[in-house]
C-alpha cells in the first residue's frame, strides 16, 4: 500500500499550529545542534512550516506584563471601577500610549501570524486574534478621542484589550509547552546520540572528535556508561548494552566481539572498541527518526477533515461576530456590541481542532518508537482498528526461525554425510532465509567447512540453487522438488531436499519452535474480532503441528505468489487485511495488504514494503501495536469531538446568545477558554499510554 509515496512530505496544517511546530523546531536545534547530519530532516512534532518565527511567546508575555498591569490599573473594566483602580488627570492619555506600545509589541506574534495566514490564503487563529485585539484597541482609541472632542462619556475597552493580549500571550506560551511535550520521544531519540566520539588512532592514542566527523571504518572507544555514537561492530571488549529507547527491548543485551551495536544505545560496565559501519542518515537511529517524521507529517483522513473544519471556523467566527455586532447595536448599544464581537472573534479557536489529530499522531508515533513499533504509514493505525483478518506467516513470525537440524538423510553412496552437510552449508551462504543461518551454524558446530560455490541464486519461496564443482545444486522444499522421497520425516519437521543435476542426493529435516508469545497473540486477535490465518511456505505436516497448538486456521505450501493471491482474495471479499511477515519474501503481500507489518527490523525490502515495522520479532509486539492503534484512534476521535464541540458551544455563548439568562463572557474569559481548549486537547493526547509489556 505504502501510501506515503502519494503524500507530500510537507503537509499544510492549520495555521494556528505553525508557531508551535516552529517552536519545537527551535528547541530541537538548541538541544540537538550537534546532529548536523540530521539537518535536512523535519524534526518538528507535526510537519513543520518554513514560516518565520514571530518571536517567543514567553519573552513577549513577560515584557508585556508590567505594561498590561499598569493599563488595567488605570482603566475601568466595562466602565465599572474596581477597588484597585485609580485615575488621574490625563491618565487616559497615558493608557492610550501604553496600549499602543502593547498593541505593536505584544500583538506582533498575532498580526505577523495573520499576515502569513492571509499569504497562504488560509486565515485562521492568528487572523481571528488579530481582528479581536484590533477591534478592541481601535474602538478604545476612538472612545478616548470622542470623549475629549464631545465632552461626553464614551466607554473604552483598554482593560479588556490589555487583559486579552496578556492572556493570549500566556495561553500560547502554555500551549506551546504542552504541544512540545507531546512529541518529546522524538527529541529524546535525538538526544541519545552523544556529541563526541573517542577515535582510536593508528598509534593507539585517542582523539576526541565530533560525531558528525566520524567515518565508516573508524575505530572508536566507548567508555563504560557512555552512549554509542554510531552503528558499528565490536572489535574488542565485552559489555552489556541497553537498546531500550531504540528497539524497545528493556533488558541490557550481552555484547561480545563481532556483535553489532547501534548508535544511541547505552554501554554498560565494559569498555568497547567499535568499528564504525554506518553514520549519519544511514544509521539506524536516523532511519527511525526519518520514519517517525515522515509518518507525523502525513495527513490522514481524520486530519484532513479536521483541517477543513478548522479552515471554515475563521469564516464562521467572522460571520457570527458581525451578526452579533449588528444585533447588539440594535438591542443594546455600541459598546456592548463591540464586547460581544471581540469575544466571539477571540473564542473561536481553530487551534484545538487543528492540533487535535497531529498531537495524537506525534504522541502515538513517538510512543510506538520507544517500544520498537515503527509506524511508517500513519493510516495503518486507523486501518488496523477496523481490521477483519490477519494473515501471518509462520517461520520467523510465529516461530523463532532458529531451526535445529533434526536429521540429514542420504539418498545414495556418492557422498558421505559430512560432504552433504558441507554442500548444504555452502549453498546456504547465499540465502538470508532463517533456515540458512541454522544450517551454517550446524556445519560449524560439526567442524565441517562449507563447499565454496561459484554462484548462488535464491528461488523465492522454494529455496536456493547454485553452481559448485561443475554441478548444479538446489536446496528446495519437497513441494518444489515434486517427487516422493524414500525417508521417514520427523513429525512436524520442515524438510528441504538437496538436488544435484535434478536428482535428490540428500535431505535435511529441521525443527523450529513456536515463540512463547505466539499463542497469546492468536487469542488476543480472536478477542479483538480479527480472524487469524497462518499462511506458510512450509509443508502441510509442519504447518498443521504449529496450527494445532496455536488454534489457528492455516494454509500450507504457500508460495509468495499464493500469499499475495490470498490477500487479494480477502480484499476482494471487502475485508480489511493485515499481513504480518518477516519480510524475507513476503514483500509483495506486505505491500498489498491494507496494513503490512514486518517483524524483526532489518531487510530493506521489509522497510520499503511494510507500513509498520516491529524492530523485535516478538508476537507480543503485534498485540501492542493493535493496542496502540486502538488507543490512538480513540484519542483522535475524542480530540475531534472536543475540538469541534468546543466551538459549537463557545461561539454562540460568546456572541451573547445566553445573555437573556444572564450568561455572558468577557473577551479575557474568551481568551482563557480558547487557550484551555487547546491545552485540553494536548493533555488528552499526552495521556496516550500503552500497557507495560
Ligand atoms: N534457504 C533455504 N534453505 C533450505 N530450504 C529452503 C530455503 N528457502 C526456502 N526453503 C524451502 O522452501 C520452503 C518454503 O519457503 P518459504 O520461505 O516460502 O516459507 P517459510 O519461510 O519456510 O515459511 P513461512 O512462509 O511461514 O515464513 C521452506 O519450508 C523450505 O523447505
Ligand atoms: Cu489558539
Ligand atoms: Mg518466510
Amino acid at each position: 500500500m505504502s501510501n506515503n509515496k502519494k503524500h507530500s512530505s510537507h503537509s499544510h496544517h492549520n495555521h494556528g499550529d505553525m508557531d508551535h511546530s516552529k517552536h519545537d523546531h527551535n528547541e530541537m536545534e538548541h538541544h540537538g545542534g550537534h546532529h548536523d547530519h540530521h539537518a535536512g530532516h523535519d524534526h518538528s512534532g507535526h510537519g513543520g512550516h518554513d514560516h518565520h518565527h514571530h518571536g517567543d511567546f514567553k519573552e513577549i508575555f513577560l515584557k508585556s506584563l508590567p505594561m498590561g498591569i499598569i493599563i488595567m490599573i488605570l482603566s475601568p473594566m466595562m466602565g465599572i471601577s474596581l477597588p484597585f483602580q485609580f485615575t488621574f488627570q490625563y491618565s487616559d492619555i497615558l493608557v492610550v500610549l501604553l496600549s499602543t506600545i502593547l498593541y505593536i509589541y505584544g500583538g506582533k506574534p498575532f498580526y505577523m501570524g495573520a499576515i502569513d495566514e492571509f499569504k497562504e490564503k488560509a486565515p485562521g487563529m492568528m487572523a481571528l486574534v488579530t481582528l479581536g485585539i484590533s477591534v478592541s484597541y481601535f474602538y478604545s482609541v476612538y472612545a478616548v478621542i470622542a470623549r475629549y472632542v464631545t465632552g461626553e462619556h464614551v466607554m473604552d475597552f483598554f482593560f479588556e484589550f490589555s487583559s486579552l493580549i496578556l492572556i493570549m500571550l500566556l495561553g500560547h506560551w502554555i500551549e506551546m509547552k504542552a504541544v512540545g511535550e507531546a512529541g518529546d520521544a522524538q527529541k529524546a531519540l535525538a538526544e541519545l546520540v552523544p556529541k563526541d566520539a573517542h577515535v582510536v588512532l593508528e598509534d593507539d592514542s585517542i582523539e576526541t572528535r565530533p560525531v558528525a566527523d566520524l567515518q565508516v571504518g573508524d575505530l572508536i572507544r566507548v567508555q563504560a556508561g557512555e552512549n554509542v555514537p554510531a552503528d558499528g561492530t565490536i572489535q574488542r571488549g565485552e559489555s552489556r548494552v541497553n537498546e531500550a529507547l531504540l528497539t524497545g527491548e528493556s533488558k541490557p543485551i550481552e555484547k561480545n566481539p563481532g556483535d553489532e551495536v547501534i548508535g544511541g544505545s547505552t554501554n554498560g560496565d565494559g569498555v568497547l572498541y567499535v568499528e564504525i559501519k554506518q553514520t549519519g542518515d544511514k544509521s539506524f537511529i536516523s532511519q527511525v527518526q526519518t520514519l517517525i517524521s515522515q509518518a507525523q507529517s502525513q495527513p490522514s483522513r481524520a486530519e484532513n477533515l479536521a483541517q477543513k473544519v478548522a479552515g471554515w471556523l475563521f469564516y464562521i467566527a467572522v460571520i457570527v461576530a458581525l451578526i452579533a455586532l449588528v444585533i447588539w447595536m440594535i438591542i443594546a448599544d455600541v459598546s456592548t456590541a463591540v464586547i460581544f464581537t471581540v469575544t466571539t472573534l477571540v473564542i473561536a479557536c481553530p487551534h484545538a481542532l487543528g492540533l487535535a489529530i497531529p498531537l495524537v499522531t506525534a504522541r502515538s508515533t513517538s510512543l510506538g518508537a520507544s517500544r520498537g513499533l515503527l509506524v511508517k504509514d500513519r493510516e495503518a493505525l486507523e486501518l488496523t482498528t477496523n481490521a477483519d483478518v490477519m494473515v501471518l506467516d509462520k517461520t520467523g513470525t510465529l516461530t523463532t526461525g532458529e531451526f535445529k537440524v533434526l536429521d540429514v538423510e542420504l539418498f545414495n553412496d556418492k557422498y558421505t554425510k559430512d560432504e552433504i552437510v558441507a554442500l548444504l552449508a555452502g549453498i546456504e551462504g547465499g540465502s538470508s532465509h532463517p533456515i540458512a543461518q541454522s544450517i551454517i551454524s550446524y556445519a560449524e558446530q560439526q567442524g565441517i567447512r562449507p563447499v565454496s560455490f561459484d554462484s548462488i541464486d535464491v528461488i523465492s519461496g522454494a529455496g536456493v540453487e547454485g553452481q559448485a564443482n561443475g554441478h548444479r545444486y538446489q536446496l528446495i522444499s519437497q513441494k518444489a522438488y515434486g517427487r516422493n522421497l524414500d525417508m521417514d520425516i520427523p513429525k512436524g519437521a520442515t524438510l528441504s531436499v538437496l538436488v544435484e543435476n535434478d536428482e535428490a542426493i540428500g535431505a535435511v529435516a529441521l525443527g523450529d519452535e513456536l515463540k512463547p508469545t505466539s499463542k497469546e497473540l492468536i487469542q488476543a486477535l480472536k478477542k479483538n474480532n480479527i480472524q487469524p490465518i497462518m499462511a506458510t511456505g512450509d509443508n502441510e505436516k509442519a504447518a498443521q503441528g504449529a496450527a494445532e497448538i496455536l488454534g489457528i486456521d492455516y494454509l500450507a505450501n504457500q508460495s509468495p505468489q499464493d500469499k499475495y493471491e490470498l490477500v487479494e482474495k480477502l480484499k476482494a471479499e471487502e475485508k480489511k487485511v493485515i499481513m504480518v511477515g518477516d519480510g524475507v519474501n513476503d514483500a509483495p503481500s506486505l505491500a498489498l495488504a491494507d496494513v503490512g507489518i514486518a517483524v524483526g527490523a532489518g531487510t530493506q525490502v521489509a522497510l520499503d514494503s511494510a507500513d509498520v515495522i516491529l524492530t523485535q520479532s516478538d508476537p507480543g509486539d503485534i498485540e501492542s501495536f493493535i493496542e496502540l492503534a486502538q488507543k490512538t484512534t480513540r484519542k483522535m476521535k475524542e480530540n475531534l469531538v472536543w475540538g469541534a464541540g468546543y466551538n459549537f458551544i463557545a461561539i454562540p455563548i460568546a456572541a451573547g446568545i445566553l445573555a437573556p439568562i444572564g450568561i455572558t463572557l468577557s473577551p479575557a474569559v474568551g481568551a482563557v477558554l480558547m487557550s484551555l481548549s487547546t491545552v485540553i486537547v494536548a493533555i488528552n493526547a499526552m495521556t496516550l499510554k500503552l500497557e507495560p509489556k
